[in-house]
């Protein structure tokens, strides 16, 4: 008999409790629906399917998409569904140049369609269960293999299922894994036809998989993922997820926008520095002569000048910037300070006059390397000069070391130092060197000065005085100073008389770009980690030096295998570069004017 028919049974027997009042009948007829209609028993299963019926439809409603032919469709876009059915291979089936190429390749079918979201669903699966299953399953197959040797199919499979117990044994958790591109398109065509381009490209590198069906997008909204075409997998399998293939890339936002730096070498992708999201804007070259620093120095230069329309300050220490950029067709406003004073005493109204007389103290002991004790006695003296006199000069400043009441040596060592200074601060009362700063390229001309301790002294006061120009505390930038040759101010930059650290640790802080290059990371003295640690672009350059990388290792994620394979054959113009925050490196070859 039918099972509707039968549920008159129930019926009669919850009529028969009602009149007679009876408990029993109702127990009675409870006991007999479930003997009539097992399925009754389900009901949760039910409920929930009506729950999802529910919500897919009010979905509907809500945000006005449908499916059709496997495609979601809302107001605006389109979505296309591949689903990876097998990724039949696992990273150790490959070289290592094998499984490089294997992931660019996957990157570079990736970058062919504009917008795709990568959905990877991972469960973990019960091991013991699973191997058990995976056990029973290598018995049977080598029963029928017995029976019949020339079964192939069924070796293979057999071959596979040791393949996995093997895996297993040898430590990698087994899990559940889904994974889903979705392709979102403006047209429904463009949805599809990327969505099959993926699908080949996918194809292309063994990757076997499929346009979604309708019911399985349908199933994937409603309850995330299409429970029934879960597979089992192993970490090894999906290398382009796991750690040992997430390619070495510093974060999308830094290097996707602002300042064109270069082209990645291996996959060509252009490489960006955006200024605006870095917490550093100083930039650090270190590189051998003739690697391309200096080019590399200038393009960067002028870029900043013209996306920022912030002046930048080269300070050509061996008189070919100004050539090179008139080169290229800039013509830079050329600043000689022997000829535009650099005025170092002179100071605006709203400075604090202690904490510049402490800034200059910190110029003129780090450029003549003095001892702590003179440092001291000389910021005794311009302090006082500056309490005595409305517009202190050098020459103030001496009459009062002359006034100390120290040894006579003392005073003609510091007097020796105030000459030396009073020959490149010529103290016009023209406008001063810094002054003539607005929007452009400048090129402080440094060659007619021979001595390295004026070149340093030169460099850290036109700092000063840049600092105190845009000395407005805001998050906006003001101004790229560029230092080439590098080395001369910060070899001479110690823990008491530091200033270019300062700026490089206070980071955005005085609005200042600062780029510098030098040779090797000796010439970075005494606090070169403090440079190397703060700077936000670190590049380092064409070094056939191995012990220059294993150097260059402790800031930034390079292997053995990569300095030996790779960056010790680099051309010039071409480098690793490091932003700060992110250990991961990428090889470029710059951009610049010369390339
Ligand atoms: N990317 C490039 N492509 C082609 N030529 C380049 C490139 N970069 C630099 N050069 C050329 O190589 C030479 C050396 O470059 P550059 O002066 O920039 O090197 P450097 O590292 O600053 O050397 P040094 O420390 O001796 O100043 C120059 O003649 C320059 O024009």
């Amino acid at each position: 008999m039918e099972s509707k028919q039968l549920l008159i049974i129930p019926i009669l027997l919850v009529f028969l409790g009602i009149i007679s009042r009876n408990f029993i009948f109702l127990i009675l007829a409870a006991v007999s629906v479930i003997l009539v209609r097992p399925d009754f028993l389900k009901i949760d299963i039910l409920a929930q399917k009506f729950k999802d019926f529910i919500l897919f439809n009010r979905k509907i409603i809500e945000n006005e998409y449908r499916i059709i032919d496997g495609i979601l469709e809302s107001k605006d876009e389109y979505k296309a569904f591949v689903i990876v059915d097998d990724i039949p291979f696992d990273y150790r089936d490959l070289s290592n140049e094998g499984l490089r190429a294997k992931v660019i390749s996957f990157h570079k079918v990736l970058d062919v369609v504009d917008n795709v979201d990568i959905i990877f669903r991972k469960k973990s699966i019960d091991k013991n269960k699973f191997l058990e299953s995976l056990f029973r399953r290598a018995q049977n197959l080598r029963v029928i293999t017995e029976a019949d040797p020339s079964n192939e199919k069924v070796k293979n499979e057999l071959l596979m299922i040791q393949e996995m117990i093997k895996k297993i044994s040898e430590g990698e958790p087994p899990f559940q894994y889904i994974i889903y591109f979705v392709v979102t398109s403006p047209s429904r065509e463009k949805a599809l036809a990327s969505a099959t381009l993926l699908r080949k490209g996918l194809e292309s590198i063994g990757i076997k998989a499929r346009l979604a069906r309708t019911s399985e997008v349908e199933d994937f909204i409603t309850s995330g993922y299409i429970r029934r075409k879960e597979k089992v997998g192993f970490p090894t399998q999906i290398p382009y997820f796991t750690v040992f293939s997430i390619p070495k890339s510093p974060t999308y936002q830094i290097i996707s926008d602002g300042i064109y730096l270069g082209k990645e070498i291996g996959t060509a992708r252009s490489v960006f520095w955006n200024l605006e999201k870095t917490m550093n804007p100083h930039v650090l070259v270190i590189g051998p002569s003739g690697a391309g620093k200096t080019e590399f120095l200038i393009s960067t230069g002028v870029k900043i000048n013209t996306w920022y329309h912030i002046p930048v300050v080269f300070f050509d220490v061996k008189n070919d910037i100004k050539l090179r950029l008139r080169r290229k067709g800039i013509k830079p406003v050329i600043l000689n300070p022997l000829i535009y004073s650099i005025n170092l005493l002179k100071i605006s109204e709203n400075i604090n006059q202690g904490i510049y007389v402490s800034l200059l103290e910190n110029v003129i002991s780090n450029s003549f390397r003095m001892d702590k004790y003179s440092s001291s006695i000389l910021y005794k003296v311009i302090t006082e000069a500056f309490s005595r006199f409305q517009e202190p000069t050098w020459n103030s400043v001496i009459e009062q070391i002359n006034q100390l009441d120290v040894t006579e040596e003392v005073k003609i060592y510091l007097s020796k130092i105030v000459n030396k200074i009073k020959s490149v601060d010529i103290e016009s009362s023209d406008e001063s060197l810094v002054d003539k700063i607005e929007e452009g390229v400048y090129v402080i001309d440094l060659s007619l000065i021979k001595s390295e301790e004026l070149k340093r002294f030169v460099i850290y006061s036109i700092l000063v005085k840049i600092i105190n120009k845009y000395n407005i505390a805001d998050d906006k930038f003001k101004i790229s100073l560029v230092i080439d040759e590098a080395w001369t101010i910060l070899r001479s930059e110690s823990e008491d008389y530091s200033l270019v650290a300062d700026i490089i640790k206070r980071g955005r802080g005085y609005g200042i770009i600062l780029m510098m290059a030098t040779q090797n990371l000796y010439d970075l003295g005494e606090l070169s980690d403090i440079f190397l640690e703060n700077s936000g672009l670190l590049v380092f350059m064409n070094n056939g030096d191995k012990k220059f990388w294993s150097e260059v290792k402790r800031f930034a994620n390079l292997s053995d295998e990569e300095i030996y394979r790779e960056l010790s054959f680099l051309g010039r113009g071409e480098g690793v570069i490091r932003f700060i925050g992110d250990p991961r490196p990428l090889v470029v070859k710059l951009d610049t004017f010369a390339s």
